[in-house]
Order: structure tokens, then C-alpha cells, then sequence
């Protein structure tokens, strides 16, 4: 592909340009097929659209923009640790990468005229997190959205990484909306003390949801105007998440705007954990069209 057709497909611009907030570089992509905002720190992909369909992605009209702080909406990457710190909880929440500037590694057009990106993060270890690792995250931008991650232990120690694509996906309403194929799976839940229960039915949002199901199945569909259809590869969890009106007036960038997007993450967190030993690495995928 020549340099000419890549500044032609990919504009490098940052947030003050796109949003009006000055603060992180942005990649937009713009093709027959689709066209995707992301950020080069988290690798977060902030929106995605199919040609003629309807977004896939909220980014909050709330969102703040600034460096080492993970953007409202789109798709963070929580790694290496999911949720709190099990071993200590004063550690920032979902791991590091989400506010890390990652590489923009390789660009390719694809054959029939997909974008594919690849972003890498490399950890050498430190207080936070003692053992090195190498991400890279694959994103291929067409008219349906492809994600991958390959992640590599690089230290010399067996370690546990719990991870996950916290997707937020734009809706209507919330309270509308039904994610099905999580019935009768069994959840944690995280508003009730991460006690056990199973899932009677589809799942609905009528106020605070924040449910972790280990071992869920490969698709989800979410019941929407426009579904959404996910189909993932090797991630055993599923994160379901909205904080319903009375926490989301606590978040700063949520706020009224909560019932604009629903979360339904997908990786592998709690008994899903992966445990790798020193230069194992583990891949993961997940697929996403409206
Ligand atoms: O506000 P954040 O750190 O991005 O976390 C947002 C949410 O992420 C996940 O869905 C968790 O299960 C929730 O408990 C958490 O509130």
C-alpha cells in the first residue's frame, strides 16, 4: 500500500480538533466501509460506523480528554487486572493499559478494502504490576469490527492477568434494551457483594446492573433498535454494566446521558484469569456489526 492511499484512508488529528477538548491524539479512519475514531492512548477505539448504519459505539458527550485518564465511551482495554486489585485496591482500577499511550504498529489495507491496525504496549514491570508483558491489540475496521489481542508474559515469573474489552455500545434507552444469550447463566453480582446468582431469562436494565458471568457463552445478541450481534473467541467472561440514574450522577462524565449506552464487556476476568507462565502468550478475538 502506498504512503499516499494511507494519509488518504488515516488522518492523524487529536481530540481538541474532533470534540473541541484539546488533550489526546486521534487516529480517524475513513473508507467506503466504515468510519472509526481512535485514540492512540488506551489503543481505545472511541467510535465505530458501518456505512449507513447506525453507530456501534457511545463516546459520553461527557468525556474528558486528558492524558492518563481512560476516555468515557468507545472500547478501553482493561489489562492486566479487571475491575479492582485483588491484591491491593488502592491500585488504579481495570490495570494500566487504558491510559498508556500505546504504538501504532502497522496499517495495512486489506484486500477488500478493510483498514487493519495494529497497536502493541509493552510493560516492563514496576511496583504497580511486577511482571513485564507485551500487548497487541489488532483491529480490523470494516464493515463489521474484528478485534485481537495477543498478550506475552515477558518476565521470568508465572503471573495472572484478568482482562477485558469494556465495550460501551450506543442504544436508545437502556431501559429498552434486552442482551440475550446470557439466559441461565450463572452471575456474579457486583452490587450485591459479588454474591452468586443465575440469570432468569434475558437480561434488562431497569437500574443499576453490574453482573460478571465466568464461562459465558460465545455470542450475545443486544435487542435494540438496530441489534447488535457479538461473537467472541476465547473470552469466557462477559461483564454486564450500567450504573442506572443515582450512580451515574456521581460520575462526572455520565451523568444524565446513562441511559445512552449499555456495557456488555467480553474477556476473561475472575475464574477466567489467565495464568501464563514466563514467554507464554494467549490470544483472544471478539467480532462486533450492527
Ligand atoms: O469507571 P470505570 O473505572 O471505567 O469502571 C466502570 C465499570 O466497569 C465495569 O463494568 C465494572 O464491572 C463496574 O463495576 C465499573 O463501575
Amino acid at each position: 500500500m502506498s504512503d499516499q492511499k494511507q494519509t488518504d484512508l488515516i488522518h492523524y488529528t487529536d481530540s481538541g480538533a474532533l470534540y473541541g477538548k484539546p488533550g489526546l491524539d486521534l487516529l480517524l479512519v475513513e473508507t467506503l466501509h466504515c468510519r472509526a475514531v481512535i485514540a492512540k492512548q488506551g489503543a481505545q477505539l472511541l467510535e465505530f460506523r458501518a456505512s449507513n448504519r447506525e453507530p456501534l459505539l457511545w463516546l459520553s458527550p461527557k468525556a474528558l480528554f486528558e492524558p492518563g485518564k481512560s476516555v468515557r465511551g468507545g472500547i478501553p482495554l482493561c489489562l492486566p487486572w479487571f475491575g479492582d486489585n485483588r491484591v491491593d485496591p488502592t491500585r488504579p482500577k481495570h490495570g494500566l493499559v487504558r491510559a498508556k499511550t500505546w504504538e501504532l504498529a502497522g496499517v495495512k489495507e486489506l484486500p477488500r478494502g478493510e483498514i487493519e491496525l495494529v497497536f502493541t504496549y509493552c510493560h516492563g514491570g514496576n511496583a504497580l504490576f511486577s511482571t513485564a508483558f507485551l500487548c497487541e491489540v489488532t483491529m480490523i475496521l470494516g464493515r463489521e469490527l474484528d478485534l485481537q489481542l495477543r498478550l506475552e508474559n515477558r518476565g521470568d515469573e508465572s503471573a495472572e492477568f484478568s482482562w477485558a474489552w469494556h465495550t460501551y455500545y450506543a442504544v436508545d434507552d437502556v431501559r429498552e434494551v434486552e442482551v440475550r444469550g446470557l439466559e441461565n447463566c450463572e452471575f456474579l453480582d457486583k452490587t450485591r457483594g459479588l454474591r452468586r446468582f443465575t440469570q432468569e431469562g434475558v437480561l434488562t436494565f431497569p437500574g443499576e446492573v453490574d453482573r460478571v458471568f465466568e464461562n459465558a457463552p460465545a455470542q450475545q445478541q443486544i435487542a435494540t433498535r438496530a441489534p447488535i450481534e457479538s461473537h467472541s473467541e476465547n473470552c469466557h467472561s462477559v461483564i454486564a454494566w450500567n450504573p442506572g440514574a443515582e450512580l451515574a450522577a456521581t460520575l462526572a462524565d455520565v451523568g444524565e446521558h446513562y441511559r445512552e449506552y449499555v456495557c456488555v464487556e467480553h474477556g476473561n476476568a475472575f475464574a477466567n484469569s489467565w495464568q501464563l507462565a514466563p514467554g507464554e502468550m494467549a490470544s483472544a478475538a471478539l467480532r462486533l456489526a450492527r
